[in-house]
């Protein structure tokens, strides 16, 4: 291959020359174009002639606040060819908003729905000012790009990296969970743009010699509420304090802070507001269709693998409250093999396998559980079709970050809340803040129980139980330690019902509620939350949420083929495509499926799974049948029969180490009692001899020994004989015959003179 011809010196000088001129002449061009202070470009929009040099009716704004696309803004050639090349040509809302005042130098605070562009909004100012700064290698970190997660982190230096690539920056990505920490710090000196996550670059300002942030031109916070929350208060708080005050800060969230607190935490000058979209209807994107369900507790995997049986052509991304329920609900499912591969993401795996699995779903249909750490800023290549919120979000700001991973940019999307009967009100607050939810209800003859599956895993496995334990355990106290306590009640859940959907025999114990009810059984707690059927709630639901802006679809039970009963017109989705056959129930769906297994299968043909418990083709369908009524055969009775004895057998052991223990008490108090009844003795013969009894025996019996001693004198005080030992200080035992004669004559007459 021949290599490229070295440029030579004088077209390095000429473009050098180019270059000048062209940073000069954006200067002007900037400089013209500057917004007054205060101003709200939004508000003149669009421009009458669109021009990007035509003057503005009122004279007092950007020049550029009309622009539609981005060739009409004052942007360099090189960045102008990056985003050629990326394709990008029309500006978003938040990008015609914000870009004629961050290009200016001008503090932002932009917020906007989630997936409209902010990405673009705050790395195209960044390769600017430091082009027009002339920024090179020598000038060290010009800018940093903050975001709360490693992943959101490598998504926007792969933006950076192709939107800058005609730019000669250098630019590096300093996250966590990375092992070469070393090599990161022998280069991060060299590099003017670093992408990072708070900790990763405060352990490089406490531990990198000479790290030096000094001459930083640009501070941008992605996910900016989320990183002056606080979780991030003391990281930050740290960071900031290294950074000179003198620079631009651009802080974008589509649930943007307006907190003066936190603003004044950054030293923010003047910052432009920005909300595109405040005006706006709704709060979430418009082409996102929402939809929430009344699930009780016990019944949640149920829906849950329920919904997957019946979208098995999706891409869906599950949010779970803990690391311990995305294992367990993934390690059982995969065992379960529903026929779409199965992915988990976390916050407690390892660097490598995270970003692996990121990438995975971004180019595979698959099923992604996942924790909060996959809420925010994510933007998975192909379109995610549905997220499905397992659990309830925290408080509406996680519920629109959640949400946000599908619908974004131009895209459609669907998402679908799983609530609580006691987590009603959080539909309340959505509503609050213009989030558009539909209440649909679960179709119950389509729901396949899945507990009774997870009760035969979790015998054959051992390590599953523990992971049940833990999940189940973990999930009760990420209720407990909610800060929004109208929506989440800890008493109010089955926790026995909960316990046995997970496929435990037995509840787990759970100390930190015992604390709370004091006293109260885990029975007595349920009853606070009487069983009620999801039918009968979703009635109870409408009737308070009957306002307009939720509403149900009452929908024949015998007309729909799915999980989800919903109109077709509303959904533009035909009801059979929702659940087709495989929401039938299992043994209707295994009479169908043999049907073809007798027809298609190969005498003698191998089925084979991967990792994830996904049937490989062409055999997929054959195996999931397979798969499945293995599971299904399992004997529903051997399973209830395992159950039953490992009730028993549990029962047994709890007898057998009541009685241990009853025994154990019972010798150590007769031992007790004994080393008691020596001490009075001794006691009673030698009070001095206190060594050998020990701290316990003086402790628990040095009173009683006490009290019996002065009893024994107070009840013998009219004996003539102790009397005189009392006054002689001598036993009247020893004295012999003639001494008692000789003593008492003398009393005598001393009593007679
Ligand atoms: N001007 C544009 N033209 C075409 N596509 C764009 C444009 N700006 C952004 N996009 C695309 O829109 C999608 C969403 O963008 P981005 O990730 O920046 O959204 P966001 O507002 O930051 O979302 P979130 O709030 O979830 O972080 C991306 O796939 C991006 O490539």
């Amino acid at each position: 291959m021949r290599r490229p011809k070295p440029k030579s010196k004088k077209f390095k000088i000429q473009n050098r020359q180019a270059e000048v001129e062209e940073v000069e002449l954006l200067e002007s061009w900037i400089e013209s174009g500057k917004p007054e202070s205060g101003s709200n470009p939004l508000s003149l929009q669009p421009l009458p002639d669109k021009s990007p040099v035509g003057k503005l009716s009122n004279g007092s704004f950007s020049r550029y606040a009309g622009c539609e696309n981005f060739s009409q803004l004052p942007l360099s050639k090189k960045t102008k060819d990056g985003l050629a090349a990326a394709k990008y040509k029309n500006m978003t809302d938040i990008q015609r908003a914000s870009l004629p005042h961050s290009l200016c130098g001008r503090d932002i605070l932009g917020a906007a729905k989630t997936g409209s562009g902010k990405t673009l909004a705050f790395v195209m100012p960044v390769l600017e000012k430091l082009y027009r700064a002339r920024w090179g290698p020598e000038d060290g970190v010009g800018c940093i790009i903050m975001s709360p997660t490693r992943e959101l982190a490598s998504q926007l230096f792969e933006v950076l990296k192709s939107v800058g690539k005609f730019h000669g920056f250098s630019a590096g990505l300093l996250i966590g969970g990375r092992k070469d920490v070393d090599s990161e710090k022998e280069h991060v000196n060299d590099l003017n743009i670093l992408v990072c996550t708070p900790g990763r670059l405060l352990q490089h300002m406490d531990e990198t010699p000479n790290f030096d942030c000094s001459q930083l031109q640009v501070l941008v916070l992605d996910e900016a509420d989320r990183i002056l929350d606080v979780g991030f208060k003391k990281a930050l708080n740290a960071i900031i304090s290294q950074l000179p005050k003198h620079r631009q800060t651009l802080l974008f969230s589509a649930t943007q802070t307006k907190s003066v607190q936190d603003l004044a935490r950054l030293s923010l000058k003047d910052p432009e507001y920005l909300s595109v979209h405040e005006e706006s209807e709704t709060a979430t994107p418009n082409r996102l269709q929402q939809t929430a369900m009344v699930v009780p507790l016990e019944q949640k995997l149920d829906m849950l693998w329920s919904f997957v049986k019946s979208h098995l052509n999706s891409r869906i991304l599950v949010f779970l409250s803990s690391c311990k329920q995305v294992k367990f609900v993934f390690e059982t499912f995969k065992k379960l093999r529903p026929g779409i591969p199965l992915k988990c993401l976390h916050g407690r795996m390892k660097q490598e396998k995270r970003l692996g699995i990121y990438s995975e779903f971004c180019e595979q249909r698959s099923v992604l559980f996942s924790t909060d750490v996959a809420s925010r800023g994510l933007d998975f290549d192909k379109a995610v079709d549905w997220v499905v919120q397992m659990d309830c979000p925290e408080d509406v700001a996680a519920y629109i970050h959640r949400v946000g991973r599908t619908a974004r940019y131009l895209s459609g999307g669907r998402s679908v809340l799983f609530l609580m009967p006691s987590e009603m009100k959080m539909l309340n607050k959505l509503e609050e803040k213009k989030i558009p939810i539909r209440c649909i209800k679960a179709n119950a003859k389509r729901l396949q129980p899945v507990s009774g599956l997870l009760a035969a895993l979790l015998v054959k496995y051992p390590n599953l139980q523990q992971l049940a334990q833990r999940a189940f355990i973990t999930y009760l106290k990420s209720i407990h330690k909610q800060r929004d306590k109208e929506v989440f009640d800890v008493m109010k859940l089955p926790v026995d019902d909960f316990s046995a959907s997970l496929g435990l025999p037995m509840t787990p114990k759970i100390r930190f509620l015992k604390q709370k009810v004091k006293g109260k059984t885990s029975e007595e707690l349920s009853l606070v939350q009487e069983h009620t059927p999801v039918e009968n709630l979703f009635e109870d639901h409408v009737e308070s949420f009957g306002t307009g802006k939720f509403v149900e679809d009452k929908v024949e039970a015998e007309e729909d083929k799915g999980i989800l009963l919903q109109k077709e017109t509303q959904l533009g989705e035909k009801v059979t495509e929702i659940g087709g056959d495989v929401g039938l129930p299992a043994t209707r769906v295994l009479k169908k499926k043999k049907l073809k297994i007798n027809v298609h299968r190969p005498v003698g043909t191998r089925v084979v799974f991967d990792e994830e418990g996904n049937t490989l083709p062409p055999l997929a369908k054959l195996a999931d049948v397979k798969s499945s009524s293995d599971l299904v055969q399992l004997d529903k009775d051997k399973v209830k029969q395992r159950f039953a004895e490992l009730r028993t057998e549990l029962k047994m052991a709890d007898e057998e180490d009541k009685a241990l223990d009853r025994k154990r008490r019972k010798e150590k108090r007769i031992k007790d009692k004994v080393k008691w009844k020596r001490g009075r003795e001794d006691e009673e013969t030698d009070t001095g001899n206190e060594e050998d009894v020990s701290a316990y025996d003086r402790e628990e019996t040095g009173d009683r020994v006490n009290k019996q001693v002065k009893i024994y004198f107070d009840s013998d005080s009219d004996d003539g004989e102790r009397m005189i030992k009392d006054k002689k200080g001598v036993a009247a035992d020893t004295l012999s015959l003639r001494e008692q004669e000789e003593l008492a004559l003398k009393l005598l007459s001393s009593m007679h003179s």
